[in-house]
């Protein structure tokens, strides 16, 4: 269990786009922010004030440098994290705040049933002592309705193969397992289940382009595939390949804030990132610019009181020593940016001119 940490900070740099309000939030999160409690007394705010929807239908990308809090943002979401982190703020999952939820009514109702998940490391996810054939039977048994013994191996190997998983391996143990192979194993049983919410958190780690795509098609086809309409991805991933190929959205975190929230066609082509770091993050792919963005990210033990990307930031000015609120900037589609000096589409600046 985690402790719940001061509700000041709740609120402190979030963002969240307007753009696509019809469809209901299977997962709302609200001033979501993680503090961790080192020895000494130091304090590292992992996660501040994250603020955004994932909505039926939707698949939303989270992006991020390495470090910069996204994994201990999703260990939030499904109650896993370490016993020296506290909490603020809320995720929704329908009523049920997932932040306050006991152990019990997680593990019972929430993890595997109404949240699936892709882990970032699947070794350790999966059980070392059994072969994947019988962990993902085990799954199939415990999740859905299937039951018998021969219906129970067919099902198995169905979600073997929905995952891209080679039947020829199903009855190996993780350690014979390539990485890639564990990430296919862990998707496939992340999939069983159905739920309405998908975490998958770094869910291509390991795999060639040709599995990249194959896995995220996957992913995005568990949110299509349902007369319902009823079921959302959340992808953490640093494959802004994938992020491209399958998002709705994108979500961009930097230093445990999320500083822009927008769409994913919008970001990825025109008029493209509106926050200075996001920019970066575009113009640094091999495809693009193939310039890394200059620095480093800062300690989440010591962020300065202002905007934490300005040390980095060839826009920034006296005003980022102050923290920049998040704002929706035009034009639509609506995208929200904590930057006081966000990128402007050039006919927008033309007009303010
Ligand atoms: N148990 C912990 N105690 C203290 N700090 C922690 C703990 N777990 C994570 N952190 C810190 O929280 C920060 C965010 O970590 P996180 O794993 O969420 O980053 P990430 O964005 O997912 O990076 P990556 O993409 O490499 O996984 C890091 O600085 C990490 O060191």
């Amino acid at each position: 269990m985690t402790a719940r940490a001061d509700a000041g900070s709740a609120d402190a740099g979030s963002a969240e786009t307007g753009a696509v309000t019809e469809r209901a939030p299977v997962l709302s999160v609200r001033g979501l922010s993680v503090r961790f409690l080192m020895p000494g007394g130091r304090r590292i705010a992992a996660v501040t004030g994250a603020r955004f929807d994932v909505r039926s239908g939707e698949c939303l990308a989270l992006i991020g440098e390495s470090g910069c809090g996204k994994s201990v943002l999703a260990s939030a979401l499904l109650g896993l994290l370490p016993g020296n982190a506290q909490t603020a703020g809320q995720a929704l999952l329908g009523d049920l705040d997932l932040l306050t939820a006991d152990e019990r009514t997680l593990a019972r109702t929430v993890r595997g049933r109404r949240i699936g998940l892709v882990p970032q490391s699947p070794a350790a996810h999966l059980t070392p002592v059994r072969t994947v054939r019988s962990q993902l039977r085990e799954t199939v048994a415990a999740l859905t309705p299937v039951r018998g013994r021969a219906a129970l191996r067919t099902a198995a190997e169905t979600a073997a193969a929905r995952a891209a998983f080679p039947a020829g391996h199903l009855d190996h143990h993780p350690h014979q397992l390539s990485g890639g192979l564990a990430q296919r194993a862990a998707t496939a049983l992340a999939l069983v289940g159905d739920a309405p919410l998908l975490l998958a958190d770094e869910p291509t780690t390991g795999l060639d382009r040709d599995l990249v795509d194959r896995t995220v098609d996957e992913l995005r086809r568990h949110v299509d595939d349902t007369d319902a309409g009823d079921r959302a991805l959340l992808m953490i991933t640093h494959d802004l390949a994938a992020a491209e190929r399958i998002a709705d959205r994108v979500a961009v975190m930097y230093a445990g804030r999320i500083v822009e929230l927008g769409d994913a066609a919008a970001f990825f082509g025109a008029p493209g990132p509106r926050h200075p770091y996001s920019r970066g993050l575009l113009q640094a792919l091999p495809d693009r610019a193939f310039t890394p963005v200059p620095g480093l990210p800062p300690e989440l033990g010591a962020l300065p009181a202002g905007c934490a990307f300005a040390p980095r930031c060839d826009r920034s000015t006296d005003l980022c020593a102050t923290p920049p609120r998040p704002a929706t900037v035009p034009p639509p589609p609506a995208v929200t940016v904590a930057c006081h000096h966000p990128h402007v589409p050039a006919p927008e600046a033309a007009d303010r001119a």
